[in-house]
Parts: structure tokens; C-alpha cells; sequence
């Protein structure tokens, strides 16, 4: 049973610490004029205009306040790899898009968290570094059974495996055995379990195909991964799901295919539910042979009409949440002639979801909400945070990003604020900017800029 949450009493007599003036106000189920009343971190008027005094005010005239991003998935690789993005770096360039929350993976940092002493590690890191509020991913790879229900008890967000191998040494694949025990641990303890799914024999086959050929660049390596891969391990997460009970999240799927896999076990009663990430939804194939490197993730980047297939599904609500999986690495390990030795992950945290509310920019009063949807409130909801995060709703948290509609804006290497400025966004450009992001009532980024004093993030634990 979630736990209750007590909603602050009306501020009758008190002095509000800030009103939202004159915004469009996104939920999923619409975009209304209204205007948004904050005291003490949360939402606590929501009405069409706010009359109630107030210390200060923020002119949101023309845009569209929408609620802050929760991004379920990203590698900021902290500690250990914090050469590679760092947990600073990392969640202002989340805020410079719009996000109020990360929940970091399990992997990339070293070592990978995977008990409740790593947990802690991390927790006192980000509570020191991030800018945002954050949640922790556990890892669940074969042996740390008897792990799990102290990560549980550390306050995990859930368990993340990886069905094929996650090119990190100290996070090695699960074998369908430990996949099928850890997930039975895991509905036992109410920890939902994320799979990175891909078959990792069928993997390891079509690419030896293509290195036996001498084949080596971005057009072998897709072809070194075709659909069948995350398809074969989408099947048997969701068969051990409707097993075992366990609560599962197929990440990052790539393919319409996929997705309809997946509303077929929801369809028998799996609890299960599908992420796909923005570059999915942006970019194809073609986009990979002509970037290169910073479009390399896997499972890879599939052609336009399955691109055009996954914004069918996620209009028809098949598509429950949308992550960045931001997964940068350093400029060395994104440059080899030989494209299977490149570092698999993209830099997109910052731009991915300004550039989905770009895509929508002619529709944005149907398409908004759909957004609102799958990048805040049922994330909330589906990692039980709802009683906190996910929608502007008076008693919640108050976590928005202020969203302009202007001009095309070119977007540039210069304006990142990751680590290494390599993303395959550079050179697009968009109508849609993020110009404002709050934090439990704070700024943390305005006006294009990172704001002064910028409170640090809290921990999120799931409420169990
Ligand atoms: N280890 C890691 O971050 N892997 C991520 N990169 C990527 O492209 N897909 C992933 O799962
Ligand atoms: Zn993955
Ligand atoms: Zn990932």
C-alpha cells in the first residue's frame, strides 16, 4: 500500500514564495491557461489566476509550463568514471532540458552498484554533486542474490540487468537462470526489475557474421543487430515476468515490433511496461551513417518507418516512459575507424527532450500532454514517486520547466553543459527551448543559465 502523503494545508494566511504568472499549463490530460502558487516547495494553488500575496513572481507569458522531466535512465558514471560525464555535469545538463529528477543506472560507475554500501556511496555523492533530485538504480547480476534485499532497504529504485554483454567488465550479462532467480527474489521483495534487452547469443552470431566478412563500419554493426536480437530477449523478460510475478521495464526498446510484444504479455496480465528513449523517436539509420560515433547505442538506431511506427505508439499510449539513456563516454573512445570498437551510448540528456517537444511544436496542445505523460507522471507512477513528483498538481512537489516556442535555434557544441561536448544534436535546430527549470519551488536553471546558489538534489525512494 502506498504510503499516505500528507498535502500541505492552504496557505490562507501566509505569504506564497512564488507565483507562476500567465503560463500555459501542460497535464496529460490537456494545456490550460492557469497560473501556479508555491510555498515552501510545493504546489500550492493551482488556478486560473492566483491572487493570494507572494515574495516573488515568474512571468511565464507565451510559454508552456510543463512538469519537470523525470529521466528513469541515465549513466553518469559516478564514482569511478567521472571522467566520463560526473554527476555535476550530468544533471545540469538534465536541468538545462528540463528535468527535475534523474535515477542513475547502476553501471557505468565503478564499481557498479550493486549492494546497499554502494547505494549509500552514491547516495552521498549525488547528494553532494546533483542539482536535480535523483533516484539510484541496483544492478542485478549473477551472484548478488542475496544483495538485493538490502538495496531494496537502501531505498534502490529498482533492479537493472542487462541481458547481453553491457561492455563493462565488473557488470557482467545475466544468463536466463540468474535472470529467472533474481527477478523471483525481486517480486518477493516489490522490486521492479529493468532489463536492457538483447539476445546476447543471436548478438554475438550476426556479429561474428560481419566480422568474418571484414566488415567494420556503422552499416555493419547495424546490421550486426538486427531487430530479432531485442525481440528474442524482449520474449523471455516477459515470459519469466508472467512467471515469476516480478514488476518488469523493458528499457530503451528500439522497434514497433517490440512494443508489440510487449502490449501482448500486458494483454495476458504481465506486469510490464516499455521505455523507449528520444533517439528513437529523433533520429534513423541514416542519421548513423552520417554522424557516426555520437549516434552509436544499442540496441541500435532502426529506419523511419520504425521511427514514425514508435510516435504511433506512443500517441496510443503503448509507449509508457521515455529516457535519454544518456550514456557518454570520453572523445577517445568515440573515435575508431573500426566502428565495433566505439563506445556504444549518446549524449542526449540535454537536447533529447527539448527536441520532442520540437517534433510536436505544430500540435503541441494535443501532443503536450502525451509528453507530459510518458516524461513525468507515469514515470511518478510506475516507480511509485507519485505521491511526490509527476504532475502540477496542487500538494506535489514543485518541479516545472518553463517551454518557449520561438524562433529556430541552432543548437551548438558551445551551449552543453556535459562533460564532452559530443552529442548527435549539434547542427539540428529547434523551436522548442527549455528557458526555466525549478526544483521543489528553486531555480535551477534560467534564462539559459545555470542559476546562482542552486539548491542540491534530494534522494528519492520509491514509496513501498
Ligand atoms: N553500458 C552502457 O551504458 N550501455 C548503454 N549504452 C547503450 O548504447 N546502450 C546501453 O545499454
Ligand atoms: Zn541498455
Ligand atoms: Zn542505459
Amino acid at each position: 500500500m502506498p504510503r499516505k502523503r500528507e498535502i500541505p494545508a492552504p496557505a490562507e494566511p501566509d505569504t506564497l514564495d512564488l507565483i507562476v504568472r500567465g503560463g500555459r499549463i501542460v497535464t496529460p490530460e490537456g494545456v490550460h491557461d492557469a497560473e501556479l502558487g508555491i510555498l515552501e516547495g510545493k504546489i500550492v494553488r493551482l488556478a486560473p489566476e492566483v491572487t493570494d500575496r507572494t515574495h516573488a513572481e515568474l512571468d511565464a507569458a507565451g510559454r508552456y509550463v510543463f512538469p519537470g522531466i523525470i529521466d528513469a535512465h541515465v549513466h553518469f558514471n559516478e564514482p569511478g568514471r567521472t571522467e566520463w560525464e560526473g554527476l555535476a555535469h550530468g544533471s545540469l545538463a538534465l536541468a538545462a532540458g528540463g528535468g527535475a529528477c534523474f535515477f542513475d543506472m547502476p553501471l557505468n560507475s565503478e564499481p557498479p552498484l550493486l549492494d546497499a554500501a554502494g547505494l549509500r556511496t552514491k547516495r552521498a555523492l549525488a547528494e553532494q554533486q546533483a542539482c536535480t533530485d535523483f533516484a539510484l538504480w541496483g544492478g542485478l547480476v549473477p551472484g548478488n542474490l542475496d544483495k538485493l534485499a538490502g538495496l531494496r532497504d537502501a531505498g534502490a529504485i529498482g533492479l537493472k540487468a542487462f541481458m547481453s554483454n553491457s561492455g563493462i567488465e565488473s557488470f557482467p550479462r545475466v544468463d536466463a537462470k540468474s535472470l529467472h532467480a533474481g527477478m523471483k527474489r525481486a517480486a518477493k521483495l516489490g522490486l521492479l526489475v529493468a532489463v536492457h534487452a538483447e539476445d546476447d547469443a543471436l548478438a554475438s552470431q550476426f556479429t561474428n557474421a560481419q566480422l568474418a566478412k571484414k566488415k567494420t563500419d556503422a552499416k555493419a554493426w547495424l546490421a550486426s543487430r538486427p531487430v530479432e536480437v531485442e525481440l528474442a530477449a524482449i520474449r523471455q523478460a516477459t515470459e519469466f515476468a508472467g512467471e515469476t510475478g516480478c514488476a518488469l521495464h523493458i528499457v530503451h526498446v528500439s522497434s514497433p515490433e517490440g512494443i508489440a510484444l510487449i502490449e501482448e504479455a500486458r494483454a495476458q496480465r504481465v506486469d510490464v511496461t516499455a521505455e523507449t528513449c528520444s533517439h528513437y523517436l529523433l533520429l534513423t539509420d541514416k542519421d548513423v551513417a552520417k554522424l557516426g560515433a555520437p549516434a552509436k547505442c544499442a540496441p541500435p538506431i532502426r529506419d523511419e518507418k520504425r521511427r514514425l511506427a514508435l510516435w504511433d505508439d506512443l500517441r496510443a499510449g503503448r509507449i509508457h516512459t521515455v529516457g535519454s539513456d544518456h550514456s557518454p563516454s570520453p572523445p577517445d573512445l568515440k573515435t575508431s575507424p573500426n566502428f565495433f570498437e566505439i563506445w556504444g551510448g549518446i549524449g542526449g540528456v540535454q537536447h533529447g527532450f527539448q527536441l520532442l517537444m520540437n517534433a510536436c511544436a505544430a500540435t503541441a496542445d494535443k501532443d503536450f500532454p502525451r509528453l507530459a505523460a510518458v516524461l513525468a507522471r507515469n514515470v511518478a507512477r510506475r516507480f511509485r514517486l507519485d505521491g511526490r513528483k509527476g504532475r502540477l498538481a496542487e500538494g506535489l512537489d514543485a518541479d516545472f520547466c518553463l517551454v518557449e516556442l520561438g524562433a529556430p535555434h541552432k543548437i551548438t557544441a558551445a551551449e552543453l553543459w556535459t562533460r564532452h561536448p559530443i552529442s548527435p544534436y549539434i547542427g539540428r535546430t529547434t523551436r522548442a527551448r527549455v528557458t526555466h527549470t525549478y526544483v521543489r519551488g528553486r531555480a535551477i536553471w534560467s534564462d539559459g543559465n545555470v542559476s546562482p546558489g542552486s539548491p542540491k538534489g534530494q534522494f528519492l525512494n520509491p514509496e513501498i
